[in-house]
């Protein structure tokens, strides 16, 4: 691991039955920035957020965490160290009120302390108002908020959202961006995002990594990401 890596991922595979699907993957997530995992669909991103967090099994490899082994862990502990997750998909539950998914979030922290909910809401006033109504009765775009929101119950040092921006309308987008980056520039949280859209990413992110059929195959500072990368990676 380098120095300034929070989270780094050493030679990673990870087969689905006898599919290999992720190739001896590296991953650097440096302390502070906002990292952009991008890629076509289908090459490996969810899986491999999917091992970060003890989702799935791994065949090989390492991943550390602040420098503590992650793959001795169970999902529980590997939150418990404080790395928030943010599924594709959401995975709110739809039939509780929002504060009752909110609360269920509260219950995984040491303290079990609720003061930590004027700090959501603060974030997300529509969460506020929307406290007493079913996570399911939510618009796509609130949902996300609500997704979001929970992780950061937990006051993560590691942020990881599994495209938050999939399928939202586009003012929701703007403020899912803008608070991306006020926890990022303004708080200093450390964010491993994945997302396909690439004004949002060059907007959001300091860094970005390329995974192409289950192996990396680029990374640097946001301002690297040129024209060919994204032909021969990205572009459908
Ligand atoms: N549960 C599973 N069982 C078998 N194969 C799977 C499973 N989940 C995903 N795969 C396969 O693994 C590969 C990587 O999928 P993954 O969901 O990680 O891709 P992705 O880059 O996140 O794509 P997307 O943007 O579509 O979510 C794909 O070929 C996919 O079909």
């Amino acid at each position: 691991m380098t120095q300034t890596s929070l989270l780094a991922v050493r030679g990673l595979n990870q087969l689905y039955g006898g599919s290999h699907t992720l190739w001896d993957v590296e991953l650097d997530v440096p302390a502070g920035s906002c990292t952009c995992l991008m890629g076509r669909n289908g090459m490996g991103k969810t899986t491999l957020l999917k091992c970060i967090m003890g989702l799935l099994p791994v065949r090989s490899g390492e991943v550390q965490f602040d420098g503590r082994d992650l793959l001795t862990l169970r999902a529980e502990a590997r939150a418990g160290l404080r790395i928030g997750y943010v599924p594709q998909g959401r995975e709110i539950f739809p039939r509780l009120t929002v504060e009752e998914n909110l609360k269920l979030a509260v219950y995984a922290r040491p303290d079990k302390s609720m003061a930590i909910l004027d700090h959501i809401y603060s974030l997300f006033p529509v969460l506020r108002q929307m406290a007493r109504r079913r996570g399911g009765d939510l618009s796509g775009g609130q949902q996300q908020q609500l997704a979001i929101g929970r992780a950061l119950v937990l006051e993560p040092r590691l942020l990881i959202l599994d495209e938050p921006t999939e399928g939202i309308q586009p003012n929701i987008v703007q403020e899912i961006g803008d608070l991306i980056i006020r926890l990022n520039r303004e708080q200093g949280l450390t964010v491993l995002l994945v997302e396909q859209k690439l004004p949002f990413a060059r907007r959001v992110a300091s860094d970005f990594r390329i995974i192409d059929k289950g192996r990396m195959v680029g990374g640097g500072a946001i301002e690297a990401l040129n024209d060919d990368l994204i032909r021969h990676h990205l572009t459908v």
